[in-house]
């Protein structure tokens, strides 16, 4: 059984698979830091974590007692936010691929220490258990230098200053299963909108450009995060509140949060006033103009798709997004496919994993 990891900004999912990519359980503690809901299979308690590490302790223990101890498992893969410009296929987590990860903090602040958090609390439980990682950056390795280049001095953009993207693994999931479905086209225009929320421009199911850039802040507006921001803005609210404080305040206070007071978009949906109607004015806005963008690398839009807990289950953020995107191409289908990021990282391990099947 193959055990994945995925942790995320403020919550970890876990997901057992067969080595055949069954998919055995699934868990998840949510609202780490603070008090959340720990759920495997149909079971759910409250529950305070402190950390990622202490989470996924809450999830191994769980899933011992329902038969599944780490002593069990194959493989640990692990979901990691940012893999830099070397990390770009899934790798056996040895000590100088940790390193490199460890060196990608300052560009995933809110990603990659708890996707470290993760793979070192299973390393302590299981030392000898072989564990490897998929990076959300991988697939945009695609993209041509006029889309990864900032126009910036050439020792900082040596010095790895560039796009690289992210939601990598749940754009890769999306590609497949439309593909499967002999339902991939030549110009897809991809949107994963969850807490964190990108779209992505597919040409024949490759990445060509995406809103994200060198952290998971740029693009579009967030749960909690600004979206594309002049860096003239960051430098102003810089000089008054400091680095450290406009880091937390741009990844964790701006978004949805700092204009209606959640970042929740079910919960902004069921309200009805004039501040989480602006919110939603304001993420549909920004996530129509920036898709127009995308659908221009591609030269034109074949198709929509949307992914994400927004993306497949926001009805009206979809139909608003996609009537604003309708003069591309009034005929383009929308495809809601289920984000699958779990399951394309357990298939990435299988395949670098020697398993029994
Ligand atoms: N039925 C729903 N209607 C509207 N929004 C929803 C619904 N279900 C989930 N969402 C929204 O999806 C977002 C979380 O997306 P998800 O992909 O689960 O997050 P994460 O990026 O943490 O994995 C939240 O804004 C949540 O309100
Ligand atoms: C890269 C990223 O934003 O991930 P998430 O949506 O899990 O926060
Ligand atoms: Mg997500």
């Amino acid at each position: 059984m193959i055990l994945v990891v995925n942790a995320g900004s403020s919550s970890v999912k876990v997901a057992l698979f067969t080595p055949t990519l069954r998919e055995v359980l699934r868990g998840s503690v949510t609202e780490i830091g603070a008090t959340g809901e720990l759920t495997l299979g149909p079971a759910r308690q409250p529950v305070r974590a402190t950390d990622h590490g202490a989470a996924l302790a809450y999830l191994l223990a769980m899933l011992a007692a329902s038969g599944h101890p780490a002593q069990n498992l194959t493989a640990a893969a692990h979901r990691v936010v940012h893999g830099g410009a070397t990390l770009t296929a899934p790798r056996f987590l040895d000590d100088a691929t940790l390193a490199e990860i460890e060196a990608c903090v300052p560009l995933a602040p809110l990603h990659n220490p708890a996707n470290l958090q993760g793979i070192r609390a299973l390393q302590r439980l299981a030392p000898d258990l072989p564990q490897v990682a998929s990076f959300d950056t991988a697939f945009h390795s695609t993209v041509p230098p006029v889309e990864s280049t900032y126009a910036l001095p050439a020792p900082l953009r040596d010095g790895g200053l560039r796009r690289y993207g992210f939601h990598g693994l749940s754009y890769a999931a999306l590609a497949s299963h439309l593909r499967d479905r002999n339902e991939l086209p030549r110009r897809l225009l991809a949107f994963h909108l969850g807490n964190g929320a990108s779209a992505c421009a597919l040409l024949d199911g490759a990445s060509v450009a995406t809103t994200m850039g060198y952290s998971p802040l740029d693009g579009l507006v967030m749960g909690t995060r600004t979206g594309s921001i002049d860096g003239m803005a960051v430098l102003a609210i810089a000089r008054t509140q400091g680095i450290e404080a406009t880091e937390t305040l741009l990844n964790r206070a701006s978004g949805l949060k700092a204009l209606a007071g959640t970042s929740d978009m079910r919960t902004l949906l069921a309200r009805d006033d004039a501040e989480a109607r602006f919110a939603i004015d304001h993420f549909c806005h920004w996530a129509i103009r920036q898709g127009a963008g995308l659908a221009a690398a591609l030269g034109g839009l074949d198709a929509l798709a949307f992914t994400g807990g927004i993306g497949e289950n926001a009805t009206p953020i979809r139909t608003r997004i996609a009537q604003g995107l309708a003069f591309l191409n009034p005929q383009a289908p929308t495809h809601v496919v289920p984000a699958q990021e779990e399951r394309q990282i357990a298939a990435d391990a299988s395949a670098l994993l020697p398993l029994p099947s």
